[in-house]
């Protein structure tokens, strides 16, 4: 096996993992460093969920190398805990079979979400059990902590409080990979990002770097302008707005406009999408 460069707590070469005809993960590398918070964005299906399991090895990969260093903690996107246990005994479970558990860190948190210790599991809400499964996992030391869609179904008063433990991680040196659909979130927690689609990596770096790459154009909606080397993103009936590399759009003369993750983000998949249409 490869060296991990030491910067480095995880590094994905050209992984691939496919289901029969359908190619979840079709070849895409990336880094997560020490203290740095990664977030995999991608619309559904584009196998964010597939490379988290690959890398925890709950899928076997068909191709590639994933070089992990120290141990992992896992929130995965079903959080079903066993629902016939007390969330005390449910810590309790948890503080036994776990090397390194912090029981007071764990109290804590349930303190914080104001969770019932007595409350049987299965009448915990949705909500309460993310919470719960959160709270378990945070409290195990880890290099890497990795969560599929950790805030899903939660109330934007609690998003905000688990994305604020999301944020602390890296205080103490630890790493996180996770997976989000929400944009407006990831842009408050995540150094960097990777956005997936159709098993394939069309964009990664540094978030500010992203929204430095790239800017918007508008055009005329007339075909003298047509062969832009960009994404179309919008259109109106008398312009065509697209989001093109900054590069791009000086060594050309358009005038740049400022342009947000998100809109970045929709025109990198549409244009896949309208791609695998072609
Ligand atoms: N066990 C499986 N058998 C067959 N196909 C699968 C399996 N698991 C995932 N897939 C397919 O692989 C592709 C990627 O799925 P994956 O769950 O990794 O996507 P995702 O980005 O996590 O999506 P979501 O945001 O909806 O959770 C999809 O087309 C999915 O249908």
């Amino acid at each position: 096996m490869e060296k991990l460069e030491s910067k480095n707590v995880l590094e994905i070469k050209n992984l691939k993992k496919y289901y029969g005809n359908i190619h979840a993960v079709d070849g895409i590398s990336f880094e997560v460093e020490k203290g740095e918070i990664f977030a995999l964005l991608g619309p559904n299906g584009a196998g964010k969920t597939t490379t988290i399991k690959c890398i925890l090895g709950l899928r076997r990969k068909d191709e590639g190398t994933i070089n992990l260093r120290g141990s992992v903690a896992y929130v995965p996107e079903g959080k079903e805990l066993y629902g016939s246990y007390t969330v005390k005994k449910m810590i309790e479970v948890t503080a036994d079979v776990t090397d390194e558990f912090d029981k007071e860190k764990c109290c804590a948190y349930i303190d914080k979400f104001q969770i019932p210790l007595n409350e049987k599991v299965s009448n915990l809400s949705n909500g309460q059990t993310t919470q719960l499964y959160l709270a378990l996992v945070l409290s195990q030391r880890a290099e890497l902590y990795i969560f599929d869609e950790p805030t899903w179904g939660l109330d934007p008063i609690v998003r905000n409080q688990v994305l604020d433990m999301i944020r602390e991680i890296p205080i103490a040196g630890a790493s996180v990979l996770y997976t989000s659909h929400i944009l407006g979130e990831v842009e408050k927690v995540a150094d960097k990002v990777a956005i997936m689609n159709r098993g394939k990596i069309l964009e990664v770096g540094y978030l500010d770097d992203i929204k430095e790459r790239y800017c918007a154009i508008s055009v005329p909606s007339s075909t003298e302008f047509q062969g832009i080397s960009g994404y179309r993103y919008k259109s109106t009936e008398s312009e065509d707005i697209y989001i093109v590399n900054k590069e791009y759009a000086l060594a050309n003369n358009f005038e740049c406009s400022p342009v947000t993750f998100e809109a970045i983000f929709e025109a990198l998949v549409l244009n896949d999408i309208n791609l695998s249409k072609e």
